[in-house]
């Protein structure tokens, strides 16, 4: 055994977790995986050895051994005892959307546990949120690294981070910062098409399918999923923003669909009426290409000015963000070093095996560094 071995502990086994399971599998040196959980069971690693691990790449048959399979998910102080009472180090890496699981994120960095994630709810939550989660971990020797937060696993925090760190001056951000959104305009409204036009409400079934959409699709298509990545990317560049609520946010959420209840029940019949509001979006089309247009969603944030804006805008045919194809996003990052020509990364914004990619290349981070 290393002689400080690192212990790791999984929560979330969607399109993420699975994709990243996948890749922790194939890591050299990969640290033991010693509980993993989805909401319905957790396996755990028995105490005290935290022996035998979990294989990563075949946890499923593991978890039909009874020996190690606990009905249903811990709670935050449950995984805190198990996770900081480890033989070693140990990381938690959260690939839930869960903003209970995220507000414990200080009390886990105070225990010693560093946190590893593409759960954007702790980092874009209320600044106090924020602040506790970076004094925790300056205050003891745990890591917090979340780089999928922002362009799934595109180097988009860590660039941030660099031109910051580097006394470079960020001046302007702005881009496409939606993988579904971008997949529903790129599909829904192409610059250029051959087949029939597609309807809106199909194209958002197939983007909840290829698993870009967030557990709840609404969370996309109301524009908070954009305005907690740009509330991430401002605070990084040094704006205080207090929350995602503190700007405009334009949604696409048909006000008769708005109040349905925050549940599966309530997904499912958002979904089931969609097509009753597809004639709203093929309008909106419609306009854009009357001017010679096509529309899309994008989100800006003006340092000086302190404005940040998310919502939808027309763009020429032959613009860089009408080119965009499938589920790609851009950033373009204006900094005093710079320029005029901005700094610019593109490239996917959605989907397990890119968004995986960042919380695995975190993970290695953290074990180089922890
Ligand atoms: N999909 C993408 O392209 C991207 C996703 N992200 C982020 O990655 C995270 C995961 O997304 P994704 O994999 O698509 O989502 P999924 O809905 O596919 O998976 C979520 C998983 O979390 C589990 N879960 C939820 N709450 C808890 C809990 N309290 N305890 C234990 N398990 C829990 C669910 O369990 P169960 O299966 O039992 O319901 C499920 O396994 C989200 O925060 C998302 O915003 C970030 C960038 C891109
Ligand atoms: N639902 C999100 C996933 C990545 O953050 C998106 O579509 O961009
Ligand atoms: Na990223």
């Amino acid at each position: 055994m290393a002689p400080n071995p690192i212990y790791l502990g999984v929560v979330g086994v969607g399109g993420v977790g699975t994709a990243f399971l996948q890749q922790l599998a194939k890591l050299p040196n990969a640290p033991s995986l010693v509980l993993l959980a989805r909401s319905s069971q957790t396996l755990l690693s028995p105490a005290p050895s935290y022996s035998p691990a979990i294989p990563a790449a075949d946890w499923q048959t593991a978890s039909t051994a009874p020996s190690i399979t606990k009905s249903g998910a811990l709670s935050s102080s449950e995984l805190i005892s198990y996770l900081s009472s480890a033989p070693g180090r140990s990381v938690l890496v959260d690939n839930t959307s869960d903003p209970k699981l995220a507000s414990a994120y200080p009390e886990f960095l105070k225990a010693g546990i560093s946190i590893v994630t593409p759960n954007k709810k702790g980092f874009s939550s209320d600044l106090s949120l924020w602040k506790d989660i970076f004094a925790s971990a300056a205050s003891g020797k745990a890591l917090v690294y979340h780089e999928s937060t922002v362009m799934a696993g595109l180097p988009v925090l860590s660039t941030l981070r660099d031109l910051v760190a580097t006394g470079d001056e960020v001046t302007r951000i702005e881009g496409v910062f939606s993988g579904t959104l971008s997949f529903l305009f790129n599909t829904f409204a192409p610059v250029s098409s051959s087949g029939s036009p597609a309807k809106w409400s199909d194209v958002v079934i197939k983007a909840k399918e290829l698993g870009y959409t967030e557990p709840d699709p609404r969370d996309d298509l109301n524009g908070m999923d954009v305005a907690r990545k740009l509330t991430i990317l401002a605070r990084i560049s040094g704006l205080e923003i207090q929350s995602p609520s503190s700007f405009p946010i334009e949604s696409l959420i048909p006000s008769e669909l708005a109040s349905l209840p925050a549940t599966s029940a309530g997904v499912a019949e958002f979904i089931a009426r969609l097509p009753e509001f597809d004639g709203s979006m093929d309008a909106l089309k419609e306009q854009a290409e009357k001017a010679g247009k096509v529309v899309r969603y994008v989100g800006s944030i003006d340092i000086a000015t302190k404005e940040v804006k998310v919502g939808l805008q027309q763009f020429d045919n032959d613009s860089a963000i009408a080119g965009l194809k499938g589920s790609d996003n851009v950033v373009s990052f204006y900094t005093k070093r710079y320029g005029s020509n901005p700094l610019i990364i593109q490239g996917a914004g959605a989907g397990g095996d890119v968004t995986a990619m960042g919380v695995t290349a975190d993970l290695i981070k953290v074990i180089e560094r922890l």
